[in-house]
């Protein structure tokens, strides 16, 4: 097949990274021109004529990934954690100077978990109170999750729009952390445990009732047809994507 998509996978020999590099492998559309591991230089993308980035890494490093990707004029698949609102500011600005290139920021590649987030915010406006629990394995460096954090991002604009009140809550006094961490006003509460991969609950109350909307990926192959849709997508969609909800038509 002609004009294959040319991908590096940074974070190659991680949980996510050595996933990605045999999804890539096998995708008849792309060919996998490089994978790098911690000590890689980032030249080796240039060097492998590599016209995509997958970014599988960690907070601190895929912030400097994804500029050289941009200032090299590469496209950019992004699943690591750790985009604040700064940084994606930061990089959508960089994204100016180079109008073509298109980056797209995925909290959460699984199409289930986008799905979820999509129908909490769709109903959080409906209950009086709403709160998310996340559940990782326990060599997750990072908490509360990305994909709470961006959950509640959701939920937190649905409800301010719909004029809806904060959860209500009587705590006067507790330990640190126990009422979990406050994400745009909603309470998200991490737990880590062997066994886990990837779930999370939002739960939804009212007057004698309650909604909870489940999401769990038990394996990492989950997440790889939202990676191989962002690789097909991103060419054609300059500039910055935050969530793939935004390359999918969820008809909201
Ligand atoms: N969007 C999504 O759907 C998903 C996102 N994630 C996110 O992806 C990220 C990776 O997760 P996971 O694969 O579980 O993590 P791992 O720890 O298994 O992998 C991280 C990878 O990054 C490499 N790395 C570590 N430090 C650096 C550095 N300073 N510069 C470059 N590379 C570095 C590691 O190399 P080495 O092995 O040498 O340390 C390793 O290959 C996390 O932020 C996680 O939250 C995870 C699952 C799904
Ligand atoms: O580290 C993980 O494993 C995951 N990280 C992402 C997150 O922080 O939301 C996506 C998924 O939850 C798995």
């Amino acid at each position: 097949m002609t004009n294959r998509i040319a991908v590096a996978v940074l974070g190659a020999t991680g949980r996510m990274g050595s996933e990605a590099v045999r999804a890539v492998d096998a995708a008849e559309d792309m060919e996998l021109v490089a994978a790098l591991g911690r000590n890689d230089p980032l030249s080796t993308v240039l060097d492998a004529g590599a016209t995509h980035i997958v970014d599988l890494t960690v907070p601190d490093s895929t912030e400097a990934n994804v500029r050289f990707a941009v200032e090299h004029g590469l496209h950019a698949v992004v699943g690591t954690t750790g985009w604040s609102d700064e940084r994606r500011a930061d990089l959508a600005s960089l994204l100016e100077a180079a109008p073509a290139v298109g980056v797209l920021i995925a909290p959460n590649f699984a199409l289930g978990s986008v799905l979820a987030s999509a129908f909490a915010a769709q109903a959080a406006r409906y209950f009086e109170s709403v709160e998310i629990v996340e559940l990782h394995h326990p060599n997750k460096v990072d908490a509360p999750s990305g994909t709470a954090v961006r959950t509640a991002e959701l939920i937190a604009a649905e409800r301010a729009a719909a004029g809806v009140p904060a959860s209500p809550d009587a705590t006067e006094t507790s330990l640190d952390g126990a009422r979990g961490a406050d994400v745009d006003g909603v309470r998200v509460h991490a737990v880590r445990l062997r066994g886990l991969v990837a779930h999370q609950e939002v739960l939804l109350g009212g007057e004698g009732e309650q909604l909870t909307l489940r999401h769990d990926s038990y394996d990492r192959a989950s997440f790889m047809p939202g990676v191989l849709l962002g690789l097909r997508r991103a060419a054609g969609r300059p500039g910055l994507t935050y969530g793939l909800d935004g390359y999918l038509d969820l008809g909201n």
